[in-house]
């Protein structure tokens, strides 16, 4: 029996299987697209496309659009592209919320592009507002790809201090489309005098709009009224994202003239691309073991591995390098040229297992991503959604591997009632477990979790100076290099051992981690 056989043994969760798929996009499956419910609420809401080609008739789309769509392989609108495009062709202001992967950049891409026509040399007409910098560079390139040829212009900022210096209203000029995050975005504005302005701003895109109506530490709901003041009353605003809140359903619905809500699928479920497994693993060390086991099994690439914490994520990288895995890090400690490289590299299939934390949860589109790990259990329903959306885009299939200790226990109930709610069989206890009054929910969501170092121990009953003899010494070398971890198991408890192997293990993880992936000590403090 080997290390995860003992622990499945141990462990008392289940591993459940998606029983069926339903294709998300229209070209994979034509009889299962037309069962995606889109809902339209509003007055005068206009006639879904079924074809592009609807847009060249009726709104008169230039054939150079029409041209670029079909360079980026987009022959058939997906659900929310159907409606959503329409909807924002007849300028009308719009809540949409569809699932993830399902092409919302481009519902709200085509619209602005064809409004804005040409360049007109007057600064920014339209600005797209993305929470990340990996976002905002995604959507800015996909934006370029449908202007080529239109001769549209598209920006994002870059360095913070090169910005202060080096942009002003006057550079703004030659570009028409603005896409950036609220915190750069507000620090330009603030600038005196402002060193970017909206005044011209036709169209505001929220993408991602619930993560921007947070409050928090971050404080996004105050830098977007900044933006919105800044934009002027006339503007016209379009709210996207792929999970729901009261509380954007609710603004907007206020402050949005003749808005129309488009909803696609239930509400705040996952993709049904994505097949779901949820893993019990006792303890921090439980999910060393599991993790490895996965590796041993063998990943196919590329995986993404979320944790709750930058902290975090730099010590499981520095256990798999040590593991020789092909595994990079992103978090916000890093440069942005670094966090740059990393995802280009990744992209490119440089990188095949990228840890990162809570940064690339939303909206970061790597093509055939086949397995998200959730190292840490989400914090909530809505971030386990939009990390598990990762991967499964388009269309695609995908998987998900969340693993849980006790520690996880208060927030499983709303995790197993997403998975239920998108087709996931999961065992009832989980279903019946006590369901947490509203705020204390949001409370559990805003705090993270206090958890172990994520570190490779010597067992606990190993005393230090002891003669310690590897139990595979008298096999031959090979064996006995290949099992040099050893799984003993008592009292319930699993614990993986380096025999032998701990003085060296902690020299070569010095010579293999690089001074910027240095472990920074557990702290109490969990950012990403
Ligand atoms: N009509 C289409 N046909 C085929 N592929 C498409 C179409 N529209 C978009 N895509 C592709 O689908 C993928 C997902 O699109 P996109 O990133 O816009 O999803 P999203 O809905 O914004 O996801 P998220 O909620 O995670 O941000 C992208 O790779 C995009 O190129």
């Amino acid at each position: 029996m080997d290390s995860f056989d003992i622990f499945k043994k141990l462990s008392v969760g289940a591993k459940f299987k998606k029983p069926e798929k339903i294709a998300t996009h229209p070209e994979d499956d034509k009889s299962n697209a037309k069962q995606i419910k889109v809902k339209a609420v509003g007055d005068r809401i206009p006639e879904a496309l079924s074809t592009f080609d609807m847009m060249k008739k009726s709104y008169s789309l230039s054939p150079i659009l029409m041209e670029n769509l079909k360079n980026s392989g987009y022959t058939v609108p997906t659900p929310i592209q159907t409606q959503a495009i329409p909807v924002m062709l007849q300028k009308r202001q719009i809540f949409a919320c569809a699932p993830t992967g399902s092409g919302k950049t481009a519902a709200f891409l085509v619209p602005i592009i064809h409004h804005l026509n040409k360049p007109l040399n007057k600064g920014f007409r339209a600005l797209i507002v993305s929470p990340t910098r990996e976002l905002a560079k995604q959507t800015l390139r996909e934006c370029t790809r449908l202007c080529e040829g239109i001769g549209l212009r598209a920006h994002t900022f870059t360095k913070i201090n090169k910005d202060k210096e080096k942009f002003n209203p006057k550079l703004a000029q030659k570009f028409d489309i603005l896409i950036a995050t609220p915190n750069r975005l507000v620090f330009l504005l603030q600038q005196e005098p402002p060193a970017v302005e909206l005044n011209n701003i036709e169209w505001l895109i929220i993408d991602e709009s619930d993560k921007l109506f947070e409050t928090g530490v971050r404080g996004f709901r105050d830098q977007l009224a900044i933006i919105y003041k800044a934009c002027g009353p006339n503007a016209k605003r379009a709210m996207f994202s792929a999970t729901y809140t009261v509380e954007v359903a609710k603004w907007s619905k206020k402050n949005l003239d003749g808005l129309i809500a488009v909803t696609v699928g239930n509400r705040n479920t996952t993709t049904t691309t994505v097949e779901q497994d949820l893993v019990f693993v006792g303890n921090e060390e439980g999910k060393l073991i599991a993790m490895r086991d996965l590796v041993k099994k063998g990943l196919s690439p590329p995986v993404l591995i979320f944790l709750q914490s930058k902290e975090r994520a730099k010590e499981l990288f520095s256990e798999l390098i040590y593991d020789g895995i092909n595994v990079d890090v992103i978090h916000a400690d890093r440069t942005q040229q670094q966090r740059d490289n990393t995802v280009k590299a990744f992209r490119e299939g440089k990188i095949w297992v990228l840890i990162c934390t809570e940064l690339m949860g939303r909206g970061i589109d790597f093509k055939g991503v086949n397995l998200v790990i959730n190292y840490d259990f989400p914090s909530s329903a809505i971030s386990y959604i939009h990390r598990i959306g990762r991967t499964g885009r388009a269309g695609r299939s995908g998987k998900a591997v969340t693993f849980f200790t006790n520690d996880d226990k208060p927030m499983l109930r709303s995790i197993a009632t997403v998975m239920k709610d998108s087709g996931c069989p999961v065992p009832d206890y989980m279903l019946e477990m006590k369901r947490l009054h509203k705020n204390t929910r949001r409370k559990l969501e805003k705090q993270s979790i206090d958890r172990n170092e994520i570190r490779t121990k010597p067992h606990r009953y190993h005393k230090p100076n002891a003669d310690i003899k590897d139990p595979a010494s008298s096999k031959s070398k090979k064996e006995s290099n290949d099992k040099s971890k050893k799984v003993k198991v008592k009292k319930n408890l699993v614990s993986i051992i380096h025999v032998d192997q701990t003085s060296k293990v902690d020299k070569k993880r010095k010579l293999n981690v690089s001074k910027e992936h240095k472990v920074v000590k557990k702290t109490k403090k969990s950012s990403v």
